[in-house]
């Protein structure tokens, strides 16, 4: 094609004026490089720009060992960045794929964890908006709803630092013009040809037809992802809110639930599968769950299945269930007041609030225990020692999570709490709020602290 300098915009002047104030004060970048076309452009705008932006620049390449070109894009990468100076980070990963999941969603949950460990505070990938339009369609063709429609945001946080997309509004058409322009060198991947995989079918026979009647048809889809991303975070500003009603603990009370409208309670309900960690439900199978949680017999306790756990309804109240864990004892030293944390081999999360008939912090100064019940505990209670197993049962504890729920030990082998059903009346602050340990079932793998 031949582009000129003086007929071809400068990607750089769009991407310095687009700079996100976000990221003004960042100057670790590092830029996911694949060896196509559009990370390598990306790395060759941010060298340019290296200099006069103080950035301190590096890339990471992640090796899947899927294609039989992986090895030749690894070392097109190493040699990419050698002559242009950039230190680079090779991660070689494993792909496996379990359990209905798609090959290449497994390699996508690789290097998002790969970009989530970089030391740079910024990581930066080359979506361009030819993908961002492709994502849009095909979350629509497969039902999504407006967080998937919303598809990729040009800045987000990922596992404490920024993900940045500057060459979301650019056309992929663009990029390339650039790469001949700046007579780059890259690797093509001989898969973005192969028309049994939806993108491609998509990229190569569809859009292109959509393009003769509506050449603008990329920018409208990006705009309505940009409108859809809003409406998507006003939905969750509203589940937050009628979550505040209707959570307590770990559980949620399906009184407060049945009073708001249908769609308000599939959105929380949504909203709160996600949170657990448990993997997503089917709309429909949603649909279903929500109503026989409404309509079933109080003696019914209906059930909804995820991927990795299961929500069930219990006196009342919905409870989700991680598989068993077999938790063992657990010391936690009493810097943990105040906090919350998720103990090793326990699912579930540990909290402490300050309240009246909480805990006295003098008696927790030397750290304490998380035990399993093994049978036969007894809690001090105003009148004489009540069983512990009594006391789950009274506070309405499934007999599921019984097994799992934690008790509260002093390094002296003194019981002093079922944590979110009651506490050792021996052990209560009598004048003024003491610590209240809490108990969540379930607990998001990524807040594991512990
Ligand atoms: N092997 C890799 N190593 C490092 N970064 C990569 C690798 N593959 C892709 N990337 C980064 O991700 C960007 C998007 O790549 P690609 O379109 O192949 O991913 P995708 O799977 O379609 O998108 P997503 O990452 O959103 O799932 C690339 O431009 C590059 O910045």
């Amino acid at each position: 094609m031949g582009a000129s300098r003086k007929t071809l915009p400068d990607l750089i002047d769009r991407l310095i004026a687009h700079w996100p104030d976000e990221l003004s004060g960042q100057c670790a970048f590092e830029v996911g490089l694949s060896g196509g076309v559009d990370s390598v452009v990306l790395l060759d705008l941010l060298v340019r720009l290296r200099l006069e932006r103080g950035l301190k620049l590096s890339a990471v390449h992640v090796h899947h060992g899927l294609s039989p070109q992986a090895d030749a894009w690894a070392e097109h990468c190493r040699q990419l960045c050698l002559a242009w100076g950039v230190p680079l980070r090779s991660e070689a990963v494993k792909v496996e794929v379990a359990g209905g999941e798609s090959l290449e969603a497994v390699a996508r949950q690789h290097r998002y964890r790969v970009y989530g460990e970089s030391s740079a505070s910024v990581v930066v990938l080359a979506h361009h908006q030819d993908d961002q339009a492709e994502t849009v369609l095909l979350q629509l063709l497969r039902g999504a709803g407006p967080k998937g429609v919303a598809a990729m945001p040009i800045l987000r946080r990922h596992a404490g630092r920024w993900l940045w997309r500057p060459l979301l509004a650019i056309p992929r058409a663009e990029i390339e013009a650039y790469a001949r322009w700046r007579q780059l060198v890259w690797i093509e991947d001989e898969s973005n040809v192969d028309t049994r995989w939806r993108r491609n079918l998509l990229r190569h026979d569809i859009l292109p037809l959509i393009e003769s009647a509506m050449p603008y048809y990329r920018q409208h889809l990006q705009r309505a992802a940009v409108l859809m991303a809003d409406a998507s975070a006003v939905l969750d500003e509203q589940a937050e809110q009628d979550l505040l009603r209707c959570r307590d603990a770990g559980r949620l009370l399906v009184q407060p639930l049945s009073s708001l409208s249908p769609p308000r309670q599939r959105n929380m309900l949504q909203y709160w599968l996600e949170g657990l960690g448990l993997g997503a439900a089917a709309p429909e199978a949603l649909e279903q769950f929500r109503h026989q949680v409404l309509h079933a017999a109080q003696d019914r306790n209906p059930e909804l299945l995820l991927p990795q756990g299961r929500i069930f309804r219990y006196r009342g109240a919905l409870w989700p269930l991680a598989p068993a864990m077999a938790p063992q004892t657990t010391r936690l030293a009493a810097g943990v007041l105040g906090a919350r944390v998720v103990p090793r081999s326990w699912s579930g999360e540990l909290g402490f609030v300050l309240r009246s008939g909480g805990l006295d912090s003098h008696c927790l100064q030397g750290g304490f225990e998380l035990r399993v019940r093994v049978g036969g505990e007894r809690l001090a209670q105003q009148v004489g020692r009540k069983p512990v197993k009594t006391l789950l049962q009274e506070a309405g504890i499934p007999p599921a999570l019984r097994e799992q729920w934690p008790l509260l030990f002093l390094p002296d082998g003194r019981l002093v709490a079922i944590p979110g059903v009651a506490v050792s009346e021996e052990a209560k602050l009598r004048d003024g709020p003491g610590w209240w340990p809490e108990w969540w079932p379930c607990s998001l793998p990524c807040s594991r602290t512990e």
